[in-house]
């Protein structure tokens, strides 16, 4: 929870706003480089998660590269200082246009999602007059175990390609004069805890590096995406992924080539913990069946509740009086603008703070005017 320091200097902002504690994106990057780097796996933070110029600071300053998934993306990280040398760019529908930028910029790896992805890539490529260096996305059918609106890695979903298109690959791949084939890239999907999914990756990332290199395809690199979770029950007690036990399942189960790069495209659990959206009560009302404490963030500035149903703890930060039941609600016109429902809190009242937790991914970069509203603000910790 926050130092009373902290919860002081909140009482001077204006409500709602995202807080970012940087110390903590700080320890939590450590560990990534005492688990990940240091073992010379290539991370990627995927930008998408939060783009702010002040955590992809933190980021650059511990050595990751970004994953991006748009030109503006692209645009963004060089804007903090990123290089192409350190980008990736999957997405399923990248335009012209962002297909330009990436080219413009000399992007490590575009992230193809489909084969007419690749001739229209290889066509701009040649009318640049440069190479493309290229990761196909491969959709590995690997159940994660997660929120089905969060799953990538099944045949159903849009992502990537399956296996039974890569006959068509491997004969259009030595026509492709722009297009240099260095990787394979996966994503099963998001906030998966359960590193089983993770296992069963590997294995289809064995099975296709086998399958590569009988029809004479040599891989420079392996990129397994992100997807690792975060605890959203437990935010105090456990700020920090074990990512030690996450790069282990990798370390056991990728069966790699001699001098061959494993990339890892994480967000959610880099960034998840250390944001938190703190909001002011400005209502407290009696319903028929409970009460309803109603505050001044809504779905516009945090979505997730609403759209997958998303458990985020909220906080009160400024009473300590005894508990009560409250439904945590939103100013927006639409019933899913619930926070927390039936939960006990201590009694709240007009003014109060909460801060809805674990909220530093998905959080703000998908924030909507919906209603008017103005567009969150972002305050940081030292
Ligand atoms: C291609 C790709 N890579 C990486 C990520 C990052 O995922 P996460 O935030 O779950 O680590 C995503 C989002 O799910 C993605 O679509
Ligand atoms: N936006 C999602 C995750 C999807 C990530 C992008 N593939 C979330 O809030 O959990």
């Amino acid at each position: 929870m926050f130092d009373a320091q902290t919860i002081k200097s909140f009482k001077s902002q204006k409500t709602p706003f995202y807080y970012y504690d940087l110390g903590l994106l700080r320890r939590t990057l450590d560990e990534i480089k005492n688990h990940g780097l240091s073992k010379g796996y290539h991370v990627h933070f995927a930008i998408k998660a939060n783009f702010n110029l002040p955590i992809l600071e933190e980021v650059r300053k511990a050595g990751l590269g970004i994953d991006c998934v748009s030109g503006n993306e692209i645009k963004r990280a060089v804007e903090a200082g990123f290089t192409g040398d350190q980008l990736a760019f999957a997405g399923v529908g990248k335009t012209d246009e962002e297909i330009q930028v990436g080219l413009d910029h000399d992007i490590f790896s575009f992230n193809c999602e489909s084969l007419q992805e690749l001739e229209i890539l290889n066509g701009l490529a040649q009318k640049s007059g440069k190479t493309a260096n290229v990761s196909i996305r491969l959709n590995p059918n690997v159940e994660a175990k997660t929120h089905r609106y969060i799953t990538t890695g099944l045949n159903e979903n849009k992502f990537g390609i399956t296996a039974d298109r890569l006959p068509k690959l491997f004969d259009m791949l030595p026509g492709l004069k722009n297009i240099s084939l260095t990787g394979i890239h996966f994503h099963i999907g998001s906030q998966i805890t359960d590193l089983q999914p993770f296992t069963d990756l590997c294995n289809r990332v064995n099975e296709m590096q086998d399958l590569f290199e009988e029809n004479g395809v040599r891989l420079d690199h392996i990129n397994v995406g992100g997807g690792y979770g975060i605890d959203y029950e437990k935010v105090d007690e456990n700020p920090i992924p074990d990512f030690k036990s996450f790069f282990e399942v990798f370390d056991r189960n990728l069966e790699l080539r001699e001098g061959q790069q494993v990339h890892f495209e994480l967000g959610r659990s880099i960034v998840g913990q250390c944001g938190s959206l703190i909001s002011k009560v400005l209502y407290i009302k009696e319903g028929a069946t409970t009460n309803f404490a109603v505050v001044d963030a809504g779905m516009t500035e945090l979505i997730r509740p609403a759209l997958y149903q998303a458990n985020h703890r909220v906080d009160v930060l400024t009473s300590d009086k005894p508990h009560k039941t409250y439904d945590v609600v939103g100013p927006i016109c639409e019933t899913s603008d619930t926070f927390q429902k039936g939960i006990q809190l201590p009694e709240i009242e007009r003014g109060d703070l909460v801060a809805i937790r674990s909220a530093g991914a998905y959080g703000e970069v998908m924030s909507s005017a919906y209603n008017l509203r103005d567009r969150v603000k972002a305050v940081y910790s030292k």
